[in-house]
């Protein structure tokens, strides 16, 4: 997860701090050339000011920062943002920048880490952060209806507030928005219990040239014809404009425990794995791993302590049921089993809220502490569990001295591996030899090279790695049909050469 509220990094402003190195211009370090869009001009600026009366931004200060991604290595140079409040001022933004030819970059709480979510040019950045109202909350159904722009952290604590849940959860809750949540199709650390966005969200409201597609049903079952939102959750804004979300939520669990573990070896942590599974099947809720050196990284760069010995891996496991009793006896066979036959070789386990938050800050934390240790190079990767840390492992060997860290965490139970290589500074010769190596392997495997983040900027030219041409082709037809001007996005999601 990435952009968490905590600490300096997320909590960017306008300006770098003083010894803060620039970011440099996109342009300028990647071969990309800008296509041939309109830029914008004065009688646009006058036209956005009537569309959206005091929503035009202009001010190059105020600029800065959203023309800069979370990682802090992709900077645009756009010079407009605007800030629509409503579905229908959006609508009248599209079709004028259709018009005219206009490239635009939506923009939610900007904390991708795929360069998706800032202009790679002087596109427009369209920023949903004043639409975000709740629309509607059933009770009985537990359907949250709510504008794009709504924080997910403050989502979260709405429905909870009337006892569920938001189907997902990640460690950018405090600034991501749910409708760059959905154009990401964002998994995170609810996804092994409660699945894909592309199950829980149950409408959409989307716009491409300023036509609104009303696709914001709240049923849980509709055959009929084409499910037309699933093509725009996971699209990234090249398809369209996400405006409104349904989504469903689940009830608020009554007891959820968690267990924190240190396990010998990456041949325990997959025993463990299925273990859990056995033991705890239905109120297992999540199972993630990091590995030594990100309990290092944690402890250095945000001084937050293992509560376990030191181990080679550590384990988290949530359970989330309706009988604290029933659940927290289940677990504790579990740890007794799993200490006893030396999966497991300490543990600890946690009830109280306060104590849960501080495990799983360990876990959702990690990205935040690779940030500070360097500049990072992030692969998130889906392989065969049984392989999945053999990466992490290779590239240790292949990278010596020329790396300062390679980890290896993320979601196990999904299949999910977060590979990160952190190094001093940016080096074309290191990238060299993780790339196209850590894609090819992934191929290998049959794997994919973006589980959870998405493509944008920084992954489109790999996606052949993980689809065949004819998928590809059918994208670049299926962005012809919707978005013929191509405006939305830009240099995003598919690959540039097409
Ligand atoms: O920074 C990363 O590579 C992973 C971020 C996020 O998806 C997580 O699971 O913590
Ligand atoms: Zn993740």
């Amino acid at each position: 997860s990435w952009g968490r509220p905590v600490g300096p990094l997320a909590r960017r402003g306008c300006c770098s701090a003083p010894g803060t190195p620039e970011v440099p211009l996109t342009r300028e370090r990647y071969p990309v050339r800008r296509l041939p869009f309109s830029t914008v001009s004065k009688q646009d600026l006058a036209a956005f000011e009537r569309i959206v009366p005091g929503g035009v931004v202009t001010d190059p200060e105020a600029l800065q920062a959203p023309n800069v991604d979370w990682l802090r290595t992709l900077r645009g140079c756009s010079k407009v943002l605007l800030r629509p409040r409503t579905s229908e001022e959006v609508s009248h933004i599209l079709r004028h920048c259709h018009e005219r030819n206009l490239a635009v970059n939506p923009q939610g709480g900007n904390t991708g880490m795929v360069g998706g979510s800032v202009p790679v040019f002087d596109e427009i950045i369209l920023s949903t952060a004043r639409m975000n109202r709740v629309l509607s909350f059933h009770s009985v159904s537990g359907i949250l209806v709510c504008q794009a722009g709504c924080v997910l952290e403050e989502l979260s604590r709405y429905v909870e507030e009337r006892d569920f849940i938001m189907p997902l959860d990640l460690g950018a809750k405090g600034s991501c928005h749910i409708g760059g949540n959905v154009a990401t199709n964002a998994g995170g650390l609810r996804f092994l219990r409660y699945g894909s966005l592309h199950g829980t969200v149950l409408g959409l409201e989307v716009l491409a040239d300023g036509t609104v597609l009303d696709c914001l049903t709240s049923l849980r079952k509709d055959n009929t014809g084409y499910d037309l939102k699933q093509l725009f959750i996971g699209s990234e804004g090249t398809l369209g404009i996400i405006t409104t979300v349904s989504i469903l939520c689940p009830p608020k669990p009554r007891a959820v425990n968690v267990a924190f573990l240190g396990c010998p070896g990456f041949a325990e942590v997959l025993q463990t794995f299925s273990t859990c599974k056995g033991m705890l099947g239905e109120i297992l809720s999540a199972f993630e791993f990091m590995d030594a050196v990100c309990m290092q990284l944690v402890g250095r760069h945000l001084h937050l302590a293992s509560p376990v010995q030191e181990s080679p891996f550590y384990v988290l496991i949530e359970t989330s049921g309706s009988n604290a009793g029933h659940d927290a006896e289940k677990l504790g066979h579990f740890l007794e089993h799993a200490l006893g036959s030396g999966l497991v070789t300490d543990g600890t386990m946690a009830t109280d809220q306060r104590k849960v938050k501080m495990l799983w800050a360990l876990r959702e934390r990690i990205t935040e502490a690779l940030s500070r240790d360097g500049y990072v190079y992030k692969y998130d990767l889906s392989l065969p569990v049984e392989r999945l840390y053999d990466i992490v492992t290779d590239l240790r060997a292949r990278l010596g001295p020329h790396a300062k860290h390679v980890v290896g965490y993320g979601h196990l139970g999904d299949g999910n591996l977060h590979l990160n290589v952190t190094a001093e500074a940016f080096s074309p010769s290191l990238l060299a030899a993780l790339e196209p190596h850590v894609y090819e392997w992934t191929a290998g495997q049959q794997g994919s090279v973006s589980a959870e983040h998405g493509v944008g900027f920084r992954k489109r030219d790999v996606l052949g790695y993980s689809k065949p041409p004819g998928a590809l082709q059918l994208m670049q037809q299926l962005k012809a049909l919707l978005d013929p001007k191509g405006i939305l996005n830009p240099y995003k999601t598919l690959p540039s050469q097409a």
